[in-house]
């Protein structure tokens, strides 16, 4: 173990096995690149996979300027070309894997399902077979809540059966399936399915944040952009949903707090082999409306909106028991919807047009 390790090891805990170089696919998107700082500032190696469907490379250069090192490598390439997956674990001595790789919008998912179910479960089985190739075992996944479906008003601990309502969801409780399907055979495998509710925010260094390609799709950084004065109002899909105020809840959680569950995880990857699902949420359902007023003191600026229809695929509310991660690991997040929309509002100020015009780094190919 190097010294960063040393110093954040469990107490009395002497890992017979402990990862050093983190594969992280997707790791130039949201979550994947606070998850690289996170990697980074914990002393890990970490190579980077991402064709850029729903980010930029300019990320890099920011993710280094906060870790004050260097990723160790970046490949652009689909992970559902195996060939050139492949190369990367030729390349390097990849101990375990992060895989945030894939598309995610719901209503993406809804007008798009066969590249829905092509990338996130074809990418998904691409990188098993890669790593079962090169015997890497441990597996750190992102999955969602929205396999839960239309459960009710929750909060939903891990046993909820899931009855996802749209091809995202769908093609994530497929994922999920696989994987419990592969460590039911080899058990030499770990997987830890971390099942996020919905992440927000950003770095609090203002550096690093939400850059999607395109109109975002996720409500937090819609209601930035209406804050910047970018878009004039936001709709908000639906006032008539059997919620407080009609529109829909969720369960927002701080990507940092997401990163440092990820970082954790690494930790219990030789706790015991098979596959684990924990909820990543605060517990606290949180709906439209409440987020538009939390950003609009946050920002100090108005928040015009309109009502409109429903969202195809959308469910009324999903909010998190997330007891099982605490009990398991003795961690739980800490930061608020308050500092979400702080943090938010931060990065978009400094950065009214996400990541562009930062200095590009060059992909060494595999
Ligand atoms: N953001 C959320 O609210 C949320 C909630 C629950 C689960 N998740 C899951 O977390 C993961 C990360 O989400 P995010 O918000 O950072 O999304 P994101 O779109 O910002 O990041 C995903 C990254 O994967 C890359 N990617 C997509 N297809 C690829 C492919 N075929 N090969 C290589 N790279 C590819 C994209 O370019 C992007 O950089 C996803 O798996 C998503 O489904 C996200
Ligand atoms: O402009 C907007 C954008 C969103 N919403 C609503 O805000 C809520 C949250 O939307 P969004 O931020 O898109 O989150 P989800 O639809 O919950 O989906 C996200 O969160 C899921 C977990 O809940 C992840 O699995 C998905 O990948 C991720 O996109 C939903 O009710 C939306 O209908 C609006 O009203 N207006």
């Amino acid at each position: 173990m190097d010294k960063y390790r040393r110093a954040h090891a469990r107490p009395g805990a002497a890992p017979s096995w402990a990862p050093s170089t983190v594969l992280v696919t997707g790791g130039a998107g949201f979550i994947g690149s606070h998850a690289c700082v996170e990697l980074l500032d914990h002393g890990y190696e970490v190579i980077v996979v991402d064709d850029y469907a729903n980010s930029t490379p300019h990320v890099f250069a920011r993710v280094e300027r906060i870790a004050g090192r260097f990723v160790g490598a970046v490949y652009e390439l689909d992970i559902r070309d195996r060939r050139a997956l492949s190369a990367v674990f030729d390349r390097h001595p990849v101990d375990a894997v992060m895989h945030f790789a894939a598309l995610k919008s719901v209503s993406g998912s809804v007008e798009s399902p066969v590249e829905y179910y092509d990338t996130n479960v074809g990418g998904t089985t691409s990188l098993l077979r890669t790593m079962h190739e090169h015997g890497v075992h441990r597996l750190v996944f992102s999955s969602s809540c929205s396999v839960y479906g239309d459960a009710g008003a929750g909060p939903l601990d891990e046993s909820t059966p899931a009855h996802p309502t749209n091809p995202y969801a769908a093609s994530k409780r497929a994922c999920e399936q696989i994987l419990a399907d592969v460590c039911c055979r080899r058990p030499e495998y770990t997987v830890l399915c971390l099942r996020y509710f919905n992440p927000a925010g950003a770095h609090p260094s203002g550096l690093l944040g939400e850059d999607p390609q395109g109109a975002p799709d996720n409500l937090m950084p819609h209601v930035a952009q209406v804050a910047l004065g970018h878009s004039k109002r936001l709709q908000v899909f639906g006032g008539d949903y059997p919620t407080p105020d009609g529109t829909a809840v969720r369960d927002y959680i701080h990507v940092m707090d997401t990163v440092e569950a990820h970082r954790i995880a690494l930790d219990h990857l030789a706790d015991a082999p098979g596959m684990h699902v924990f909820n990543l949420g605060l517990g606290q359902g949180i709906s439209v409306l409440d987020v538009v007023a939390a950003f609009s003191e946050a920002s100090a600026k108005p928040i015009p909106y309109e009502v409109g229809p429903r969202r195809p695929g959308d469910v009324a509310t999903l909010v998190a028991d997330a007891s099982a991660v605490s009990r398991a690991w003795g961690w739980r997040p800490t930061r608020t919807l308050a500092d979400m929309c702080r943090d938010a509002w931060h990065f978009q100020r400094l950065n009214p047009h996400g990541y562009a015009g930062a200095e590009r780094r060059p992909n060494p190919k595999p």
